[in-house]
């Protein structure tokens, strides 16, 4: 099939030139070796919106010597000179924000305004590291003994490779490429094969910024696998950073094992979200409202379980059915619409697998709005006495589905919190301050929200323990991912 974008979506933008099917490889928009491409679809109406160049390792292979040789100049540029280019590209992407929102909706289905919001955070990251790129800072250490002098100097790792998922088709690769440039890396970008279009378009960005070609390249591939191996056994690729399922990672760990490449995991969660008895309860509905059915559910820092103490929780179970009722679903581009589609029918099975299962042992539906729309909608729901024991609990929904679990007191629901292989993000609603503090230390993740749902932020780190990943994404600890330490000792 030949290279191919939707006239309907070009339409939609002030900048049809954002909308670009191609591989963006050593500075120009080329096809794959083979010819191949794939389709992209509108999760909303199941209608093709590309046929994407679709790259074999062969093809990867050239893009990364490619990345290799332009490291090189990049890596002798200044921070200074990184950063004014970083400033650039960010500033192309908030002029941009609109037309990269209506691609970003066709390709993985959230409004609108969301996708506009993943935008701005997207772009936060290469604002954010634009500015870590001048303070790459080394040290000098008193000698040990008196005819030596030591240094410390920090320098790019070298060529850095990424895969990212559907679910923020623009920020996570923004969330790495930022860090890595800034660092003097270059840098590949192979985005899923659901949502390529948003990842191109930053090539699009990136070319128009100046940045100098083979830089920041974008290598869409319908095989993850293949592309995968290429990354972990092509000893050019120094660095791998990889963010979606933990079961993923394991595979990519292991890969990459060979030649001890240096890895960062952005990986799976089964966030905890606690509700104690003497919460806000209004605060905590409205918190668990943007935790739970942000990006429908399909976020791995959403509430996949809701606790709530016993003396609240049918209190807590109105608040947030009465919230619950008011959400409306339907397609992204319309005026109003909180939640979009799942990305695809795997997601309707896995939503409706958990609910099933948590019925089938006790479980009951206490809410559900209807929905006749079809394809892959889906009802927000609660459900209530849910008990650990259900898959609900254990696996990570993806999903507008919020189970809702009693507790006794602060022991047993730290104990049921951090019962899981996972450990990203957690949230609790409480007002005494020894409470926090102890609960806050208590939960074993790599973020915890006290009194809100919202933690997402580019000058906080982003990361998890446990199974949830290795390494922290943004802050002033991101950049430190894209950079080797190295010690000089020298003898006077
Ligand atoms: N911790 C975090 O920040 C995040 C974690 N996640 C987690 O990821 C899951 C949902 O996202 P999802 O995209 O389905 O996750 P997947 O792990 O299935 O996919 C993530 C990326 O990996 C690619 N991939 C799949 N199999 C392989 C392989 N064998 N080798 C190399 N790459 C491969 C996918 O390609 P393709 O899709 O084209 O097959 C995609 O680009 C959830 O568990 C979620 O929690 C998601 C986002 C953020
Ligand atoms: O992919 C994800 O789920 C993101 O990491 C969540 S966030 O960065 O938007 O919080």
């Amino acid at each position: 099939m030949p290279v191919s974008v939707s006239d309907a979506l070009k339409a939609r933008l002030k900048d049809p030139g954002l909308l670009n099917a191609h591989a963006y490889i050593g500075g120009e928009f080329l096809v794959a070796g083979s010819g191949k491409t794939f389709a992209v679809t509108n999760p909303a109406t199941g209608e093709e919106i590309a046929q994407v160049v679709d790259l074999d390792r062969a093809d990867i292979a050239k893009a990364i010597a490619g990345a290799k040789l332009a490291q090189r100049d990049w890596a002798a540029k200044t921070g200074k000179e990184r950063a004014a280019l970083l400033r650039t590209w960010f500033d192309l992407m908030v002029a941009a924000k609109d037309d990269l929102a209506e691609i970003l909706t066709a390709e993985q289905g959230k409004p609108l305004a969301e996708a506009a919001g993943e935008i701005l955070y997207g772009a936060s990251f290469v604002e954010w590291f634009g500015e870590e790129a001048k303070r790459v800072y080394g040290e000098t250490v008193p000698g040990h003994q008196a005819d030596k002098r030591i240094m410390v100097i920090r320098q790019p790792v070298g060529v850095a490779a990424a895969i990212t998922p559907w679910n923020f088709p623009n920020a996570m690769i923004t969330r790495k490429a930022a860090p890595a440039l800034a660092a003097g890396c270059s840098f590949l970008s192979r985005p899923a094969a659901l949502t390529p279009l948003s990842a191109i378009a930053l090539g699009v960005l990136a070319d128009r910024a100046g940045i100098p070609a083979g830089v920041f390249n974008v290598v869409p591939s319908s095989d993850s696998s293949g592309v995968g191996k290429e990354f972990c056994e092509n000893p050019d690729v120094r660095k791998l950073t990889f963010t979606g399922s933990t079961e993923v990672g394991r595979i990519l760990l292991g890969q990459a094992a060979d030649q001890v490449k240096k890895v960062s995991m952005e990986l799976g969660g089964n966030a905890p979200f606690i509700v104690f008895d003497d919460a806000d309860l209004d605060a905590a509905a409205d918190g668990a409202i943007l935790c739970k059915f942000r990006n429908n559910g399909q976020t791995c820092v959403c509430a996949n379980r809701i606790y709530v103490q016993d003396g609240v929780y049918e209190a807590f179970t109105e608040k947030l059915t009465e919230r619950v009722a008011k959400l409306r679903i339907g397609n992204g581009t319309e005026e109003g619409v909180d939640l979009g589609p799942l990305i695809d029918t795997d997601a309707v099975e896995k939503y409706r697998t958990h609910v099933e299962d948590a019925t089938s042992k006790g479980a009951k539906v206490h809410a559900a709005c209807e929905t006749d729309l079809g394809g892959t909608f889906v009802a927000p729901t609660i459900l209530t006495e849910v008990t650990q024991d259900m898959l609900v609990t254990r696996e990570e929904t993806f999903a507008p589905l919020a189970p809702l679990i009693r507790f006794r007191d602060e022991g047993q629901v730290i104990g049921m919190a951090n019962d899981t292989i996972f450990g990203l993000a957690s949230y609790f609603y409480a007002k005494d301050l020894s409470r926090v503090y102890k609960v806050a230390e208590a939960l074993e993740y790599g973020i915890v929200g006290v009194n809100t749902g919202l933690i997402s932020t580019e000058i906080a780190p982003f990361g998890g323990v446990k199974q949830s990943g290795l390494g922290r994404e943004g802050s002033r600890h991101g950049i430190e991912e894209y950079l080797e330490m190295k010690y000089i000792c020298l003898a006077v």
